[in-house]
C-alpha cells in the first residue's frame, strides 16, 4: 500500500475550504476539524482487525464482527492534535490514549518535547498519531520515535494538511508508516508554514493569537 493516502472527498474539500478561510473563528474551526476527523477515521481505520462474534437477531443466530478497539491507541500531538482526538474516539470508543506534548522551535524548527504520558504499548497495538499539520515533519518524526521507543509498531498517521517536505521526511525515515491526510498542499514558506495551509492550527483552535 502507498505510504501516503490523500482522502479525496467532496465533503472533506468543502469543510477544509471553510477551515482555511482566515475569517473562520475557533468554534467553527474546532467543529469542522472534528467532522473531517470522523471522515478521515473511516478511511484510516479500514485495516483495523476485527473479531468474529455470534449475534442473535430477532430472526436467527448469525455471525458478526467487532473491532478489537481495546488494542487501539490514539496519540494526539499537543496542542493541535487534541482537536482530532474526540473525532477518533467517537468511532473507536475503547481505544487508549497516549499524550505527547511537542512544540516546534520557531528558530531551529526542531521538535521540543514537554510532556509524555503513554499507556503500555505492545507490537500488536494499532497506533494512530494525530496532528492536523505535517509541515517539516520534525514533530511527527519525533512522535513516531517516541511511540516506537515505548514498544509500538503498527503506526498510522492522521493529518489534515501535509506539505510534500514533511511527507518525504516522515516516509524516508519511517517507510513502515501510512499517512492519511485530507490535503497535500504545495510547499513550505520561509518560516516553514504550509502554503496555502490554514495558518497555525493550535492558535486557531484555541485562540491564542
Ligand atoms: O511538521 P512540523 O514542522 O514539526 O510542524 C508541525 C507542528 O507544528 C504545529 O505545532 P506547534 O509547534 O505550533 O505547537 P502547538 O500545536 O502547541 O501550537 C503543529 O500542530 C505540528 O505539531
Ligand atoms: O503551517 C503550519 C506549520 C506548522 N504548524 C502549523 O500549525 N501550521
Ligand atoms: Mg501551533
Amino acid at each position: 500500500m502507498d505510504n501516503l493516502q490523500v482522502v479525496d472527498h467532496p465533503l472533506i474539500k468543502h469543510k477544509l475550504s471553510i477551515m482555511r478561510n482566515k475569517e473562520t473563528g475557533p468554534k467553527e474551526f474546532r467543529e469542522l476539524l472534528n467532522e473531517i476527523t470522523l471522515l478521515l477515521t473511516y478511511e484510516a481505520a479500514r485495516n483495523l482487525p476485527t473479531m468474529e462474534i455470534e449475534v442473535e437477531t430477532p430472526i436467527a443466530l448469525t455471525k458478526g464482527e467487532i473491532v478489537e478497539d481495546k488494542k487501539v491507541t490514539i496519540v494526539p500531538i499537543l496542542r493541535a492534535g487534541l482537536g482530532m482526538l474526540d473525532g477518533v474516539l467517537s468511532l473507536v470508543p475503547n481505544a487508549s490514549v497516549g499524550f505527547l506534548g511537542v512544540y516546534r522551535d520557531p528558530e531551529t524548527l526542531n521538535a521540543i518535547e514537554y510532556y509524555v504520558k503513554f499507556p503500555p504499548l505492545t507490537e500488536d497495538h494499532q497506533i494512530f498519531i494525530l496532528d492536523p499539520m505535517l509541515a517539516t515533519g520534525h514533530s511527527m518524526n519525533h512522535a513516531i520515535k517516541q511511540v516506537k521507543k515505548q514498544g509500538g509498531q503498527n503506526i498510522t498517521i492522521m493529518s489534515l494538511i501535509a506539505a510534500p517536505e514533511g511527507v518525504n521526511v516522515v516516509i524516508s525515515e519511517n517507510p513502515d508508516v501510512i499517512i492519511y491526510t485530507a490535503a497535500l498542499d504545495s510547499k513550505l514558506n520561509s518560516k516553514a508554514y504550509i502554503v496555502p495551509g490554514l495558518g497555525d492550527a493550535g492558535d486557531r483552535l484555541y485562540r491564542t493569537k
